[in-house]
């Protein structure tokens, strides 16, 4: 089974000229059978819209891999989804030769029971497409946020941002309450373990009055520092979970002001690429896109 590597290079950004920017949105609700319809265990996950999460994940699949390419396989419930499905078409045959590349230890694992061939990410890499789950994503940007989950060991937030910025064709998953504009709640902001109090202290300033900075624990009691066991990811930094009260406006500005302060790592906005979300709701899902069109 292939582990994510620990390694990682800074990779160039895509960049959209703004003026360029043509964003547009095809709503493609695929509809939903009726509950009374399904049988009794699909039902009941119809009621909760976790059927049309299925199909969003096989949708990420069908719509964009082909026989051959190479695929960043990401990370969350429907990620999970769209690997099982991946791995459904290879054992079918319907498709051949694709190559995984996990964005965390659990899609290798999860990858791997599928029996999807494996490659670590490396700097190198030609990815051809990517899919993702997002904790949230901004209507309109799709700027994304992702790493709010407990790190369960080997997560890293790093490795899973170097996947998509290096796919050519990236794709999200993601529910409709966690779709919109100026949502709020956490971003992971990773920091140097030395100075992480006073990183801690700069964000706190910086975004004073909308957010509290809060270290993220390992396990057990959190508070302000982390609580007595402090998280240190696998690749030595500490979480900082800066918690939005007020609505999030312009995630590629929180991005930028974030990327400006001296002990921040990386965090887990990504924005200003070209991507697709896949938005689920009960009743079906939705197709948007901020694709460039050049003319
Ligand atoms: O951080 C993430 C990916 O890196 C996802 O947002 C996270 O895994 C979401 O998980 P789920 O969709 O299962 O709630």
């Amino acid at each position: 089974m292939a582990h994510a590597s620990a390694c990682f290079f800074s990779l160039p950004h895509h960049t959209l000229s703004s003026s360029r920017r043509n964003i547009h949105s095809s709503n493609q609700n695929i509809p939903a059978r009726p509950p009374s319809e399904l049988p009794v265990p699909i039902a009941r996950a119809a009621s909760d819209g976790s059927v049309n999460l299925l199909h969003a994940a096989k949708r990420a699949v069908d719509s964009y891999v082909t026989s051959g390419m190479v695929v960043g396989l990401g990370s969350g419930r429907a990620s999970f989804l769209a690997i099982q499905h991946l791995g459904r078409r290879l054992r079918d045959g319907s498709l051949r030769d694709v190559t995984g590349i996990p964005t965390s230890v659990s899609s290798a694992s999860e990858a791997a029971k599928a029996g999807i061939p494996l490659e670590d990410y490396r700097d190198s890499l030609q990815i051809d497409f990517a899919f993702m789950d997002a904790d949230i994503i901004e209507e309109d940007t799709l700027a994304a946020v992702i790493g709010r989950r407990k790190l369960e060991g080997g997560e890293s937030i790093i490795q899973e941002k170097s996947v998509m910025k290096t796919a050519s064709n990236l794709t999200f998953i993601v529910p409709d309450k966690q779709y919109g504009k100026g949502l709020d709640g956490s971003i992971p902001v990773l920091v140097n373990t030395g100075n992480w109090m006073e990183t801690a202290e700069e964000i706190d300033d910086l975004f004073l009055g909308d957010a509290e900075v809060w270290r993220r624990p390992t396990f057990g009691h959190a508070d302000p520092h982390g609580g007595n066991f402090p998280l240190v990811t696998s690749e030595g930094h500490h979480v900082l979970d800066v918690i939005f009260t007020s609505p999030i406006l312009d995630l590629a500005q929180v991005a930028k002001d974030l990327d400006r302060i001296d002990g921040v790592v990386d965090h887990g906005v990504i924005s200003s690429i070209p991507s697709t979300a896949i938005v689920v709701s009960k009743t079906g899902v939705t197709v948007v896109n901020n694709i460039v069109e050049t003319t």
